[in-house]
């Protein structure tokens, strides 16, 4: 697949953004976290993803931040950058759900509301407002955000992907790890993955009240 040079450009201007957005909230500890955005064509079988690269420092602005792969998660151009450790994460959920935009952060109150409702395999949350942050309209409506297990091996966790997706959930949460947010593109990714946030953070401070 030809990728046009001003998709490419577009697509890591969108993460330069979002990246910058995200660090300002802290939401990148210790070079933790990774951002991917979709472009081209898609087919389930064949396309193409702007990802961040393993192992920087993404609070920093730098020409080697991001780098393209194809659906294997193998870069599609020459280069000496290495791509995310959780590509094949991407590389699934893109699979599966043709989403335009990827997210992935770790922070306190992903891993707390993770570790809280980890017997029960998803974070339930009832009635919250922001619960139409992910376009749920109903009233008191109520959901069960999933959680895997956070094996060492990204393989064992991208097979196991496909079987915990929740139709009208945009994200999934590695327990004691992060959530992974995604949306048809930039844009929706990113109020997806602050309505994950504030949810998780919700959870986490009603569970304190009522002990
Ligand atoms: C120090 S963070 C451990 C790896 C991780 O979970 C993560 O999100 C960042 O990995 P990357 O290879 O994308 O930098
Ligand atoms: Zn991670």
């Amino acid at each position: 697949m030809t990728i046009r040079l001003e998709d490419k450009q577009r697509a890591y201007a969108e993460l330069r953004d979002i990246k910058a957005n995200l660090a300002a909230r802290g939401w990148f500890p210790a070079t933790s976290g990774n951002l991917s955005v979709r472009v081209g064509d898609f087919e389930p079988g064949a396309f193409t993803f702007a990802i961040t690269s393993s192992g920087k420092d993404k609070s920093v602005s730098t020409p080697e931040d991001f780098l393209l792969v194809n659906e294997k998660g193998v870069a599609v151009e020459a280069t000496s950058l290495k791509p995310s450790a959780e590509t094949l994460i991407h590389s699934e959920i893109y699979r599966l759900t043709g989403a335009g935009a990827i997210f992935h952060v770790h922070t306190v109150f992903n891993n707390l509301a993770s570790e809280l409702y980890a017997e029960r395999g998803s974070i339930p949350v009832d009635g919250v407002e922001l619960i139409k942050g992910f376009n749920i309209w109903e009233e008191e409506a109520q959901i069960e955000i999933p959680i895997l297990p956070n094996y060492a091996e990204i393989p064992r966790i991208a097979e196991l992907v496909e079987g915990a997706l929740v139709p009208r959930i945009p994200g999934i949460v590695l327990r004691k790890h992060g959530i992974y947010a995604w949306g048809a593109n930039a844009f929706e990714a990113k109020r997806h993955l602050e309505a994950f946030e504030f949810l998780f953070e919700y959870v986490y401070r009603l569970h304190l009240l009522k002990k």
